[in-house]
């Protein structure tokens, strides 16, 4: 163990000119009476009240934290899918209004990225009058000593800083970028501008910063900062190891050898992150955030929305549903009330152990939108692993997001070669459509018959729709991989063209799904024209069915596409 007293005292130092102004923007004044929509509240199937909110704002970063991001930045959602500020205004203003939210945490990626910070902070204040009590951001306090104040007066109640190093070099190397002065500035502005709580984020890594655990206690001597540990989480890419990760028993250890005073707080808070000590007399408080070795999810009340709309109910959960899709397509206010509710229901009890969480993919803890493939999770961790290993050779993990190869057969295992249900489990629920057509020739009497509801089997139109809309709805029945999905609507258009003689049949199924509904599509189209003719064929076996095909389908990875 190393701590070196001098820098201790440098850094102590640094802080003790800093007064924390309580409350310097109390709203007090402003508050109107509070006008509480909120007739409903969010509880898990375990009975968790859920009452906070995070939100991440952006997938960009000015920094490339090691343990967050890789070096050559992230595959990033394009820009018009990211919420914007109205969106996010939207969002928190049902979550506040109709749910109780009373905290809500901006974070990222970067959020101070955003151009429109202010102007978002500005417009979630005025939700402090139907119960918003917090306003907090979590930030690298990279500018922070340029718009600490402006943000507190904006509206922000509370920050947490990240910081990982108090050695001005080390920084360099894990936010692979330069600004540790920048940083330190940024969290005295924050002191200064008289926030109710200013908490720093140290994400402890063996062999890296573990040695300066107790410079940081040092900090909190003569201000009143909240210094939190945080065990090293595994995020995709984020070369994580068991190795690199101290445990909080560790680190309490490491910190007990120079301060052998230091004693567990009373949690003032039942659902804290943080699980707080403190060095009796010191102005401030450490903490331990203990997310690997004994979680915190029996108390857990929080949510959050990824940058591109999607509810997470977890932070390690892979299941997550785009709100911003419900919110584009107009849909109801108490549409999208069930759809959290939902969402809601299927949380877990909490997160899974450590050794599960690092083999299963998970978003980078700077995304919200990819979810990597396991294959290529293993084989970026594989490449971390080099990383590690070899301190001389530069390698670079190329990443890419694409949960397959277009061209692959999805329904075969590329490692067993045997046919498999594909796992959805992980994709996000977003609403798709799909368009399938589809042709029959019948002949002029038959096109004849069918118009005049002459058939001897009685209305082939009607019969034929009713046949298709039954077959979507069975599509999983028939097809031996397909997956079973709840359809919002199916419809069917019959069109006769004497032209040509034919029926010109089209199928449009629409869900709100984690997968695509074109072969719902394609189903029904097939068996409306089956049924037409078999509705038909006592005039005539001489029909010919003709070129069944997708036409278009929208919503998932891929977006809007038409097929000619
Ligand atoms: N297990 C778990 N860890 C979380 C969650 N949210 C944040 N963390 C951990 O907490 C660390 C700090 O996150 P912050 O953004 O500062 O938020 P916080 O500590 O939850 O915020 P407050 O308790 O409101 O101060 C993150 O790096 C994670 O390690 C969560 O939902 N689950
Ligand atoms: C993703 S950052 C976003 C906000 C802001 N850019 C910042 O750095 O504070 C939020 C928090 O997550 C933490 N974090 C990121 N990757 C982590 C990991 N692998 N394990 C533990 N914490 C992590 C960061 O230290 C930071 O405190
Ligand atoms: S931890 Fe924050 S500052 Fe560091 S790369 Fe991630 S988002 Fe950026
Ligand atoms: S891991 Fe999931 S359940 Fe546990 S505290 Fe975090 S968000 Fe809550």
């Amino acid at each position: 163990m190393n701590c070196s007293i001098s820098k201790r005292n440098k850094c102590a130092h640094f802080f003790f000119s800093s007064v924390a102004k309580q409350n310097f923007f109390a709203h007090a004044g402003k508050i109107r009476l509070c006008s509480q929509l909120t007739s409903e509240q969010l509880y898990d199937s375990f009975g968790r009240k859920h009452d906070y909110l995070r939100i991440s704002l952006t997938e960009k970063c000015n920094f490339r934290c090691l343990y967050c991001m890789p070096e050559e930045g992230v595959q990033l959602t394009p820009a018009p899918n990211i919420l914007t500020s109205d969106e996010v205004f939207r969002l928190s203003s049902l979550f506040v209004r109709h749910f109780g939210i009373n905290k809500i945490r901006l974070t990222g990626g970067e959020p101070f990225v955003r151009k429109d910070l202010r102007e978002i902070v500005e417009n979630l204040s005025s939700l402090k009058h139907y119960g918003l009590k917090t306003i907090a951001l979590t930030t690298n306090g990279a500018v922070l000593k340029h718009r600490a104040l402006e943000i507190r007066k904006a509206g922000v109640n509370a920050v947490n800083i990240s910081l990982d190093t108090l050695v001005p070099a080390k920084f360099e190397f894990i936010t692979r970028r330069k600004g540790w002065s920048n940083v330190m500035h940024g969290i005295r502005a924050a002191l200064d501008a008289g926030f109710d709580h200013v908490k720093i984020n140290c994400v402890v890594m063996k062999g890296l910063n573990d040695d300066e655990l107790c410079d940081f206690v040092s900090l909190t001597e003569h201000s009143p900062l909240d210094v939190r540990f945080i065990e090293y989480m595994p995020f995709d890419g984020n070369k994580w190891n068991f190795k690199r990760m101290v445990p909080f028993i560790e680190m309490l250890m490491i910190i007990r050898k120079v301060y052998p005073n230091v004693e567990k707080m009373k949690d003032e808070k039942f659902n804290k992150t943080s699980k707080p000590y403190q060095v009796p007399g010191f102005a401030g408080q450490i903490g331990f955030i203990t997310s690997m070795t004994k979680n915190f999810c029996g108390a857990c009340n929080r949510l959050r929305i990824t940058a591109d709309g999607n509810l997470k109910v977890c932070l390690f959960g892979r299941e997550e549903v785009s709100l911003r899709d419900l919110l584009r397509s107009q849909c109801s206010t108490d549409s999208i009330k069930s759809v959290i509710k939902q969402a809601l229901k299927k949380k877990k009890k909490q997160h899974d152990g450590a050794t599960q969480i690092a083999q299963s993919p998970n978003r980078p803890m700077i995304l919200i939108g990819k979810v990597l493939s396991l294959a290529i999770y293993e084989q970026s961790f594989l490449l971390s692993i080099a990383l590690i290993l070899s301190s001389r050779t530069k390698l670079t993990a190329k990443r890419t997001y694409s949960t397959q190869n277009t061209e692959d057969l999805s329904h075969i295992n590329p490692k067993t070669g045997k046919v498999q249900m594909v796992d959805i489990s992980h994709k996000t629920a977003t609403q798709r459509v799909a368009i399938a057509k589809g042709r029959i020739y019948l002949g002029t009497k038959i096109c004849e018959l069918i118009e005049r509801k002459e058939a001897t089997k009685g209305d082939v139109i009607t019969t034929a729709k009713i046949a298709g809309i039954m077959a979507a709805k069975n599509t999983c029945s028939l097809i031996p991989l397909c997956h079973q999905i709840a359809l919002s609507n199916v419809h069917i258009e019959i069109e006769i063209d004497h032209k040509s003689q034919e029926a010109i049949i089209s199928a449009r199924v629409s869900t709100l799904s984690s997968t695509g509904v074109e072969m719902e599509a394609l189903t029904a189209v097939s068996v409306t024209t089956l049924t037409i003719y078999d509705m038909c064929k006592a005039v005539s076996k001489n029909m010919i069915i003709k070129e069944i095909k997708l036409q278009s389908k929208s919503g998932g990875k891929s977006g809007d596409v038409h097929y000619d």
